[in-house]
């Protein structure tokens, strides 16, 4: 549960070390902070956040997860995301495909849309449990505002290294166009005596819009780097949340940016035998924005598109609604037909020569 004390990350499990971003620097926009998030940007898509200011709105939408989570599945059901590809309210466990083979996730997630927190008491996309609705001023709104104002500051400093003209990517994420940004609490249950890690408790997947925003306490989360063959942790550290680009940055940028696979497998060793929560605020395209790179606008995207081997891959034709609601929908297991219909839940994953 949140805010016990929890074993350490074991020492003898191998990590991938993520670079580290300094929040407060890139907000004075000091030069080495942003090529150090360049870096990150551009090679893995991960990296560490700290200076973010968030951990008293973090602790709070962790409390709104267990408070979620302890209601009855019958009452939490009533909320469910249902399977025509809409992202928010419930996810029960088992809801969604982890392969190509059907192999069922293990994780409940309560996922809260940011037009819905912003508006609220006015509804735009659905309704949510009496928990989420009890702490939607207090706790989910602010951790919301703060979590889109991190994002976008990080966005801006990309949009401006990626020579796009001032506001190109902020007017491609305007906070009042509906989208599927959206906050998710995610618990998955204990795996005491150490389930194989190939049971994933989260499929192999990239990030299906354009800036994660992420916290958690356990290991668990895997990372696939570029040119490895194993997929190595990432080790969580106090007070550093972790960020990753996702699908739509790499299509906006014609492949510059990375959105790298990643999963989620119980956590290593002792800390197996503990509850796993983490939160995550996505950042998303609005729901009308074409995905497709900006080249017209910047010489550098231009001049990666050029050096494409297709342009199929990243002129994709989609619009961020379709993108999205295609990918949520194809990993749910009750639209499965057969590894055909994880194949096209996928994104990014399967386009290794964008990157
Ligand atoms: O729980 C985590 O550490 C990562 C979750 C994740 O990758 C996701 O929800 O997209
Ligand atoms: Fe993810």
């Amino acid at each position: 549960m949140p805010g016990l004390t929890l074993p350490p990350f074991p020492e003898d499990v191998p990590t991938h070390p993520l670079l580290v971003v300094d929040y407060q620097r890139i907000k004075a926009r000091d030069e080495a902070e942003i090529d150090t998030l360049w870096k990150a940007a551009t090679e893995l898509g991960f990296w560490y956040l700290k200076n973010h200011g968030v951990n008293e709105e973090v602790n709070g939408m962790f409390d709104m997860g267990a408070e979620t989570m302890r209601l009855p599945l019958d009452e939490k059901m009533k909320y469910e995301q249902g399977d025509e590809g809409m992202s928010f309210g419930y996810k029960a466990a088992g809801a969604n495909a982890t392969d190509e083979t059907g192999n069922l996730d293990t994780v409940e997630f309560i996922n809260v849309s940011k037009d819905d927190a912003l508006a609220w008491p006015k509804v735009v996309h659905r309704t949510y449990p009496s928990t989420v609705n009890a702490r939607m001023e207090s706790t989910i709104e602010p951790f919301i505002r703060k979590s889109l104002e991190v994002n976008n500051t990080l966005l801006a400093v990309l949009n401006d290294r990626l020579g796009l003209p001032v506001g190109a990517l902020a007017q491609r994420h305007k906070v009042d166009e509906p989208s599927g940004s959206e906050s998710r609490v995610i618990k998955n249950p204990p795996r005491p005596g150490g389930i194989s890690e190939e049971k994933a408790a989260i499929g192999a997947h990239t990030d299906f819009g354009s800036l994660s925003f992420l916290h958690n306490r356990l290991g668990g989360l895997q990372v696939l780097v570029p040119g490895a063959e194993t997929w190595q942790y990432v080790r969580p550290i106090p007070g550093h949340a972790i960020c990753n680009l996702g699908d739509a940055m790499t299509l906006f940028s014609g492949g510059i940016l990375r959105s790298n696979l990643h999963r989620v497998v119980p956590p290593p060793k002792e800390q197996g035998n503990y509850e796993r929560w983490s939160l995550v605020f996505f950042t998303r395209p609005g729901n009308s924005i074409e995905l497709r790179p900006l080249a017209d606008e910047s010489r550098l995207i231009a001049e990666a598109v050029e050096k494409l081997p297709s342009r199929d891959t990243l002129f994709t034709g989609a619009t961020a609604k379709d993108w999205f609601a295609r990918r949520i929908k194809n990993q749910r297991i009750k639209n499965r037909t057969g590894p055909e219909t994880w194949k096209a839940s996928r994104g990014m994953e399967h386009k290794p020569e964008a990157a």
